[in-house]
């Protein structure tokens, strides 16, 4: 952990976006199924018939079409879309030689990545043992299992020599992402700094600390696309690699060697354009900084900390244009921004491998990409932060949802017109398009909206401040850079449990006790005022705020003391909701209601409503609440389709309810609102298109319904209760709409991530709109 994080009233005054401790990061790998991974189906094993199907007799089918025909293997099993990703553990990030096993978390997260931001299914290989041939020989069989390999985390120089080896040996891509692809994506962020500072790259003095993996693949791309060889300068543990060096060097270093009296970091890099670090946390003092050219190019790529942070090199250079390897600073130079769509493009052609026209139109991609207009889907309308080209946005961020529409065509692209595709993609704006549907848009609208947040912080109180999950989720929320969080609560109470969990209460977290606060009379006073004529006399709402965290933190936000408020770990929903109600009334002119966000693996996004508040709905509610949800669906980045549901389909079979569904059909229909939207219906029938075209072909909606209306709070629990458990949906809420202030109630089952997501969501709705 460094220095930063264990101090975070110290860690404040950085310019990082969101911030960690390690215990969180512990927590997190451990929660639930331990690690990041884990397989799932793709086809039902339900019935015996299934099982013949898929597995002996039927499967000898598809084995005997591939031992006739090989290329066939990507049509019958999972090769195609299939990625493994190799590490001994020799170079952890900076951490140096961890060994196989510590590296699995790093291995984890790489195919996280590869499947979170271009759906590439991957799975981490583990190899103990640190000589050449053993590893080449453990990985070159492993072929007809995959479509590619990523190489990861390999040290210098035994990674160059492997990584020859086997794509010699092999006829899929093999790619070792530190080499090559923090090259392509070190290379996008120069072109794009040179760009901005007014140099040419042919004559960019650059130097490299690190002369291991990452640096040699980088010096050797600069070089390829035009930087004069002699003006770039690697430095090692030993110092600069000069011609006629002979202490530590081996044949990569050599062909770098530069003719220069330069002997150590500090002489190369005064006067020097661009400074790339890909060596270890430290590396380079703000005096080295001081030294460079005019407008100086940073990136300390080093991971998890970088060879000079950004904060340290501003404040000596405040000309500087710097990146670094890591999300919580603005440029992160990351190879995150290469592999995933480097791997789906090159999958998508069946590429036999991943040869340099294809990084360079990688490389020219990214880096075009981020001198595009930013869309407020991805910026988050208002952020406040600069995602507008310049210095502190030269390279695309890790969550824009074009990365994947605009980065795999174009290494399809070069993968074909260089003579290394096997399928042919022939209608590349097709591709582009049908990429881009590859991801549900509910992730980037959730980022979008933490970000939002980030950049404009907000006081949240959350009322069940003694409860430990709160607390936690409270110090995540202020180490998120979300606001400032308030805790209901005796203070003795709430800093034992901070002290329970090894920690010094963080600063820039507030801890109101309701009977003493400075409030408490002014509270009670309003609060009369507000309901003297509701059967409430002024004991009673002395009391109320007295003992009620609910009601205190509820006045805190009707106050304004508070912009929103979380709550409901601790009681049951109806009496969270009661005492919230007591001080926060229904927006006027329209339903209070729960939308509940369905995210699953298949289907994308579904929202569920009304899944908190209405029994049964009459057709008025049912309207409005379709109306709410369908445009909650297309802040989320979805264009709404909405059905409502019922047990019968268009009239058949008949019950009393459907009339109440049918009728807000028809009021909708009066209205003329401008999202789509039928019903009655079931709910195969909302979700299925072709069960609809055979059936009901009359049927309004174009797609798969994503708002689901639902005829009674019964049906909506039920739904949203059971499939959480009974697939890989995963349920976000139900978010509480159509209150005058933002207050959210989480379940009592709530974990703290939960608790901080509903936090930060209803922080956003407090921001002004
Ligand atoms: N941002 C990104 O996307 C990426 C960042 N990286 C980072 O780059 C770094 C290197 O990774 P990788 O190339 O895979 O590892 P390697 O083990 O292959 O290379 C490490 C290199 O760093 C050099 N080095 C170590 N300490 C120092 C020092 N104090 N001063 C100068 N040079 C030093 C080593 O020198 P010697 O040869 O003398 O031993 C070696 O050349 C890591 O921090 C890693 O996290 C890597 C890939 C991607
Ligand atoms: C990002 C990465 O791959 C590394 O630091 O090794
Ligand atoms: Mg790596």
């Amino acid at each position: 952990m460094d220095d930063a994080r264990k101090q975070p009233g110290e860690a404040l005054a950085d310019t990082r976006t969101a911030r960690i401790t390690d215990q969180e990061a512990l927590a997190m790998h451990a929660e639930g199924r331990p690690g990041k991974l884990e397989i799932r189906l793709t086809k039902p094993l339900t019935t015996a018939r299934d099982l013949s199907l898929a597995y002996s007799p039927g499967v000898a089918a598809p084995c005997l079409q591939i031992h006739k025909n090989p290329a066939l293997a990507y049509d019958y099993t999972s090769k195609g879309n299939f990625v493994a990703v190799i590490s001994n553990g020799t170079a952890v990030l900076g951490l140096g030689n961890l060994g196989a096993l510590a590296s699995k978390p790093v291995m984890e997260g790489k195919a996280a990545l590869f499947k979170r931001f271009a759906d590439v299914d991957s799975i981490d290989l583990c190899l103990d043992t640190e000589d050449v041939d053993a590893f080449v020989n453990s990985v070159r069989y492993l072929g007809p299992s995959f479509g590619g390999i990523n190489l990861e985390d390999i040290k210098a120089p035994e990674c160059f020599v492997i990584e020859q080896r086997l794509r010699e040996l092999m006829d899929i891509p093999v790619f070792h992402d530190d080499q090559h692809g923090t090259a392509i994506v070190a290379a996008a962020g120069l072109i794009n700094a040179c760009h901005l500072t007014g140099r040419d790259l042919k004559s960019v003095k650059l130097v490299i600390n690190g002369a291991g993996a990452a640096a040699v693949a980088c010096a050797e791309l600069v070089k390829a696309m035009g930087i004069h060889p002699q003006h770039v300068i690697l430095a090692d543990t030993k110092g600069v690699i000069y011609r006629g060096r002979t202490e530590g060097m081996n044949q990569w270093k050599s062909a770098h060697a530069a003719d220069t009296n330069c002997r150590t970091l500090a002489q190369a890099m005064e006067g020097a354009d661009c400074f790339m670090g890909l060596s270890v946390k430290g590396a380079v003092t703000p005096e080295m900084v001081r030294s460079m050219a005019a407008h100086p190019i940073i990136f300390a790529m080093a991971n998890p900390d970088p060879e000079i942070t950004p904060d340290e090199a501003r404040a000596v250079r405040p000309d500087c244009i710097i990146a670094t390897g890591r999300s919580d600073y603005p440029n992160q130079v990351n190879n995150v921004l290469g592999f995933p769509f480097i791997f789906r493009g090159a999958l998508d052609v069946r590429a036999s491998t991943i040869n340099d026209p294809m990084k360079v139109a990688a490389a020219h991609a990214l880096a075009l990409l981020a001198r595009e207009h930013v869309p407020e889907e991805v910026a988050g309308a208002g952020a406040g932060k600069s995602l507008r080209f310049g210095p502190d946005y030269i390279i695309p961020n890790a969550f824009d949802p074009r990365l994947i529409s605009r980065i795999p065509p174009a290494v399809a692209k070069a993968a074909m017109e260089s003579g290394v595709a096997r399928k042919p993609i022939m209608d590349l704006h097709r591709y582009a398009r049908d990429l881009a549907g590859r991801l549900d848009s509910t992730a980037h609208a959730m980022e979008a909206i933490a970000e939002r947040v980030q950049a404009n912080p907000r006081r949240v109180v959350f009322a069940e401040g003694e409860e430990e999950r709160v607390i936690r989720a409270a110090i995540a929320f202020r180490n998120a850079g979300y606001g400032t969080p308030i805790l209901v609560g005796r203070e003795d109470r709430v800093n034992a449990v901070v002290a329970g969990l090894g920690i010094a209460m963080p600063e820039g977290i507030e801890i109101h006790n309701a009977r003493l606060s400075d409030r408490n009379t002014a509270y009670a006073e309003w609060l009369y005022a507000k309901k003297q004529r509701e059967g409430f006399l002024q004991r009673d709402c002395q009391r109320l705020v007295n003992l009620d965290r609910n009601v205190f933190a509820a006045c805190m936000v009707a106050a304004g003391d508070a912009d929103a408020m979380v709550t409901g770990a601790t009681r049951s929903y109806a009496a969270t909701l009661e005492g919230v109600l007591t001080a926060i009334d229904p927006a006027p002119g329209t339903v209070l209601f729960g939308l509940t966000l369905m995210l699953a693996r298949r289907s994308g996004t579904v929202l569920v409503a009304d899944t908190a508040i209405h029994e049964r709905p009459d057709a008025a509610t049912l309207a409005e609440i379709a109306t709410r949800a369908a445009a909650a669906a297309r802040r989320l980045g979805h264009e709404p389709r909405v059905a409502f549901l019922a047990f019968s389909t268009f009239g058949d079979p008949k019950g009393s309810i459907p009339g109440n569904v049918r009728d807000a059909v028809k009021l909708l229909d009066q209205r003329q609102v401008d999202f789509e939207y039928d019903g009655e219906m079931a709910a195969d029938v909302a979700l299925d298109p072709g069960l609809r075209a055979a059936l009901y072909p009359f049927c309004r909606l174009t797609g798969p319904a994503n708002v689901l209306v639902m005829p009674g709070l019964h049906a909506a629990h039920i739904l949203t209760k059971a499939a959480p458990r009974l697939t890989s949906a995963q349920t976000i809420g139900p978010l509480l709409m159509g209150l005058s202030a933002p207050v959210q109630i989480v379940g009592m089952e709530a974990g703290v991530n939960q608790i901080l997501d509903i936090a930060c969501l209803a922080a956003h709705a407090a921001l002004p709109k």
